[in-house]
């Protein structure tokens, strides 16, 4: 066989450590030709799934930038180096390929709509010319072959999953990052990084009250892990900490990196593995495997059901009549709620990019359950503003708190005065981002529209004027969405308590938010 030549087209995986495509390449003994292609539909300003949002915001954008410079980085550091194009891959592929004699084209498989059809649309393109067109999974902790089901068996219970997956399958041990590549071939134009603005990117400096500063790619990624476990030592504590939405600390923050492929699922679970020989293993080492288990059952329920995950109906195709009321959307969107737990959060989102799990969980479901408006609508704006924005665990995750995804279990709607109670008992983080809140003791400040004209003189706050008043009734609110919920399902439900369906008895153990 004469000299072949491979080109590695990165997407959600910009990493060199335990990187599939870029190891079978090296295997088969090829010169390899690392590439990323800027498609502009990724920063479309709308689709019709972005109602008008920005499909990529600042946030994101700018973590991209930084993810692909420093595997850039890296390439070089091995003797290689990435090709950078703009426009649509299976337009600059094929003439890459034709233009470097490129013998194969290897890619991470992806599983939704608009990311398996340029995949399509290459190798199409591909089809005549004789390159050699190949996807490999590579995205998920257990690789899809060695889970027991088939992905249009895939259990719709998250539990029933995971039970079966921890007895039948075990996750592969990562690859190693190649030591050395060859030099690109001599004389290819290796193309500019472009800017955000170049992408028609409104750039935006986060706020230094985030959680920590997030630096995209690789070698932040592998950093960020060495001191979470490590350094810090927080692993053990994990499930304890997991729920807080103050600090770097209280949880891996692993998830942007994750998002872009930076780091490896396999690679963290080796970690751990590590870390339970050499420290300990406990219920927090476990935890924290249990979520990436969460990530890879989103994706693979993203792969069984394809672009019902985006639709109005979501995965249960359950037609609800949602509320188009852009006022309190935008209310919601900017923290002007009047409810601290709700607008605290939404504020840290909107600052910085980032919400803590309790945060996401507790903002969807208000949107969803209290205002009754159309949960797409959160789902776009978080896909315009996360910086860990990962197509399938958002809008999987949104399918699940609006009632209308896989494992639901009736209308479950949290209530948020509680959660405020029990997970910012002190009020410490919805001073942190409402500042208007600071001198409210503790036990008024989740329900500042109950202080009385003295008190709210005391505390120098007028609610209404400096603080909004509440938007809705929460009980009248979930109560009444409950009812339209239930005629939509026809669960029609007696000597119950308000917000616990039938279904909803089934076993806790199923919820996502289990401590
Ligand atoms: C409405 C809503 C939208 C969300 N959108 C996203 C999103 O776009 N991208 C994203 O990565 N996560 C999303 N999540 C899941 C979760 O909130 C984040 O993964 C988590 O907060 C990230 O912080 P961490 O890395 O510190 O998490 P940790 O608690 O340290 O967990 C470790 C990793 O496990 C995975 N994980 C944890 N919880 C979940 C979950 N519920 N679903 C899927 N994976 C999980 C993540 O990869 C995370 O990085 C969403 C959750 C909700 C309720
Ligand atoms: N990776 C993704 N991220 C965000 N949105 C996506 C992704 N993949 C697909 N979508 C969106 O999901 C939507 C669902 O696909 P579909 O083909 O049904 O769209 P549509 O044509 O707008 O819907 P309809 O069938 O009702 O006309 C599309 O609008 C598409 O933009």
């Amino acid at each position: 066989m004469g000299h072949q030549r491979i080109l590695v087209w990165y997407r959600q995986d910009l990493r060199l450590h335990d990187h599939a495509p870029l190891s079978q390449a090296i295997e088969s003994g090829a010169e390899i030709i690392p590439l990323y292609c800027f498609d502009p539909r990724q920063w479309a300003k709308t689709t019709p799934t972005s109602f008008g949002m920005p499909k990529m915001g600042g946030f994101r954008g700018q973590f991209l930038l930084e993810s692909i410079a420093d595997l850039q980085q890296n390439l070089q550091v091995i003797g290689s180096d990435l090709l950078l194009r703009q426009g649509h891959p299976e337009t600059v592929l094929p003439q890459l390929c034709e233009i470097l004699e490129i013998n194969a084209v290897y890619y991470s498989d992806e599983v939704t709509q608009e990311e398996t059809y340029v995949e399509k649309q290459l190798q199409l393109a591909l089809a005549t010319t004789g390159v050699k067109c190949q996807g490999i999974w590579d995205q998920t902790l257990y690789h899809r072959d060695d889970i027991p089901f088939a992905i249009d068996q895939l259990p719709e219970l998250f539990t029933t999953f995971r039970k079966q997956v921890e007895k039948e399958s075990s996750w592969r041990v990562p690859l190693a990052a190649p030591a050395k590549l060859p030099p690109l071939p001599s004389g290819v134009d290796r193309g500019q990084l472009p800017t955000l603005a170049d992408l028609g990117i409104t750039p935006i400096s986060p706020d230094t009250r985030g959680v920590m500063p997030f630096q995209g790619g690789e070698t932040a990624a592998i950093k960020r892990l060495d001191e979470y476990f490590w350094q810090r030592d927080q692993l053990r504590i994990y499930k304890q900490t997991r729920n807080g939405m103050l600090g770097a600390d209280y949880s891996s923050k692993f998830s942007p990196w994750l998002a872009l492929g930076c780091l490896s699922p396999r690679y963290i679970a080796q970690q751990i593995h590590q870390y339970e020989t050499d420290r300990v293993a406990n219920d927090s080492t476990y935890w924290l495997i249990f979520e990436l288990l969460w990530r890879d059952y989103f994706r693979l329920i993203g792969a069984k059901h394809g672009e019902q995950l985006f639709k109005i109906g979501g995965l249960q195709n359950l037609m609800l009549p949602w509320k188009t009321d852009t006022q309190r959307f935008e209310q919601w969107k900017n923290g002007k709620t009047g409810l601290p737990l709700v607008d605290a959060n939404m504020r840290e989102l909107a600052a910085t990019g980032f919400m803590s799990n309790r945060g996401r969980q507790n903002v969807a479901s208000f949107l969803t359950k209290n205002l009754g408006i159309d949960w797409r609508w959160g789902a776009a704006y978080f896909e315009s503003m996360l910086i860990d924005y990962d197509v399938c665990s958002n809008w999987g995750n949104w399918n699940y708190s609006a009632g209308i995804g896989n494992d639901a279990r009736g209308f479950r709607c949290f209530s948020i005065t509680k959660q405020a109670k029990d997970y910012d008992p002190q009020g410490e983080y919805v001073k942190y981002w409402c500042p208007e809140l600071a001198q409210i003791p503790a036990t008024k400040v989740q329900q500042p529209w109950q202080l009385s004209p003295i008190e709210q003189q005391q505390f120098a706050v007028q609610i209404g004027v400096d603080y909004p008043q509440p938007v809705v009734d929460l009980a009248k609110s979930a109560a009444a969405n409950e009812r339209i919920y239930n005629q939509a399902t026809g669960d029609f439900p007696s000597n119950r308590s308000h917000g616990q369906s039938r279904k909803t008895r089934r076993s806790k153990g199923d919820r996502q938010s289990a401590k």
